[in-house]
């Protein structure tokens, strides 16, 4: 179940809630954009192409308000063959040049969003939207047998690009641990 815990840099936890409304809430002054839209059952060999075609409708929502120009899928699996290397990738603390918006259409994923006193633990779902700010430092862990997929949505042609902080902050915060 979606869920945001709160944690002080120390460690030190603030807040633990699973209500989407408070979630929102305590995200919003972060300048973070979290929602719940429905999701759809995918068949198992859906490929990137028919995982957007059947959030269509959504991503055309999205494109309509911001005009993003690339839109991908990102799909892991337990048995991913790179998932180790992408997950030490989405782990090293990063930030973007541009708001980082996700849309979580199956699985989970655990999101760790920085600001100057708190890391924010924003554990995502099938049918969270999230939008991260540009700038702000933030990892991902998708944990050691992943299962999410996610339409990701890029102004930049490019798509993904991030800028590391070389800070290893990642280690001392809890991990994504699927049960
Ligand atoms: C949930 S999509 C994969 C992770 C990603 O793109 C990113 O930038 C994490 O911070
Ligand atoms: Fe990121
Ligand atoms: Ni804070």
């Amino acid at each position: 179940m979606t869920r945001l815990s709160v944690y002080s840099l120390d460690g030190g936890q603030k807040l633990d809630t699973r209500d989407p409304a408070c979630i929102a809430g305590a995200l919003a002054p972060l300048g973070v954009r979290f929602e719940q839209w429905p999701a759809r059952p995918l068949p198992a060999d859906a490929d990137p192409a028919a995982v957007l075609d059947a959030f269509a409708p959504e991503v055309a929502r999205l494109q309509a308000e911001n005009g993003y120009r690339t839109v991908d899928v990102i799909r892991m699996t337990p048995d991913h063959p790179e998932r180790a290397a992408l997950r030490a990738k989405f782990l090293s603390e990063h930030r973007h040049s541009e708001d980082e918006v996700r849309f979580f259409v199956e699985g989970a994923g655990l999101f760790m969003l920085r600001d100057d006193a708190h890391v924010h633990a924003v554990l995502c779902e099938a049918g969270d939207l999230i939008s991260v700010p540009a700038g702000m430092r933030h990892w991902f862990d998708m944990g050691p047998h992943p299962r999410f997929t996610a339409i990701r949505l890029f102004i930049e042609p490019a798509g993904w690009v991030a800028d590391f902080t070389g800070d290893a902050i990642a280690d001392r915060f809890p991990r994504h641990e699927p049960v």
